[in-house]
């Protein structure tokens, strides 16, 4: 059985104070949810405040992005190891948004997924077609050069690790969820690609999130869906009283 799994993407939003008043009330309402996974992703300045509030509960934490090389002189980025020092467990990789604003390649997510799982991070790694890719009929064809190139050169114990978060661009941040029959398909897809690629046995434990507009009036709905392993949620994981409700859908 896979574990599903709930991860907040906050994206550029909340100070540390901000975090650290979200995470106390978080702690006080959590009760221990055995059978899913939740993690925060926090912008860099926050996780230090996060990992030491987070330190003894079962939430876990992530960050949004990170740079394939160990250190160097990359001014204004963060290396995998100082991500791992702070206790980071998953790492968001090759976001929509990364891809479109930051010159995020296929290639730079490739290495980047590598990078990650080098230090022991599991990477969550963003696939997903545009409004117009889509009206071509090209989402299939665009999940699966995003999910081949990214999970290029990997082994099958590595891919198995890896969390792919399938979030279609048109559904971001804009109210417009993909009905949960075409996200089901669609990882349905994304799980066919991962299997010539890496056989069946990974292909059923590697865990497949949806994302895109996800709130409390829908998760229920996406998690009844055989493919779909959880949600990658944005703007309704903001709220605590929100995060929450989509964490015990
Ligand atoms: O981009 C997302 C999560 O990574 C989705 O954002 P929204 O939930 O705000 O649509």
């Amino acid at each position: 059985m896979r574990k599903p799994i709930i991860a907040g993407n906050w994206k550029m939003h909340k100070t540390s104070s901000e975090t650290k008043e979200f995470i106390l009330e978080l702690l006080n309402n959590f009760s221990e949810l055995e059978n899913v996974e939740v993690v925060i992703c926090p912008p860099f300045t926050s996780l230090e405040t996060a990992a030491n509030l987070l330190k003894g509960s079962n939430i876990k934490l992530g960050a949004q992005n990170v740079h394939y090389e160990k250190s160097g002189a990359f001014t204004g980025e963060v290396a995998p190891d100082m991500l791992k020092d702070l206790g980071v467990d998953y790492c968001i990789i090759g976001h929509s948004e990364r891809r479109q604003y930051f010159g995020e390649t296929d290639e730079t997510v490739n290495k980047k997924v590598k990078a990650v799982l080098e230090v022991g991070i599991i990477p969550i790694m963003c696939v997903g077609e545009t409004l117009s890719e889509r009206e071509n009929g090209e989402t299939e064809s665009v999940c699966k050069t995003q999910v081949t190139e990214g999970l290029k050169g990997l082994t099958a114990e590595e891919i198995k690790k890896v969390v792919i978060a399938y979030e279609p661009v048109w559904a971001i941040g804009t109210g417009k969820s993909a009905t949960k029959e075409d996200a089901d398909e669609t990882i349905g897809y994304i799980r066919k690609v991962v299997e010539e690629i890496a056989g069946k046995e990974v292909a059923d434990a590697i865990r497949i999130q949806y994302g895109g507009s996800v709130k409390p009036e829908n998760i229920t709905s996406y998690m009844e869906m055989p493919q779909i392993d959880g949600a990658l949620v944005g703007g309704a994981s903001l709220q605590v009283k929100s995060f929450l409700e989509i964490a015990k859908f």
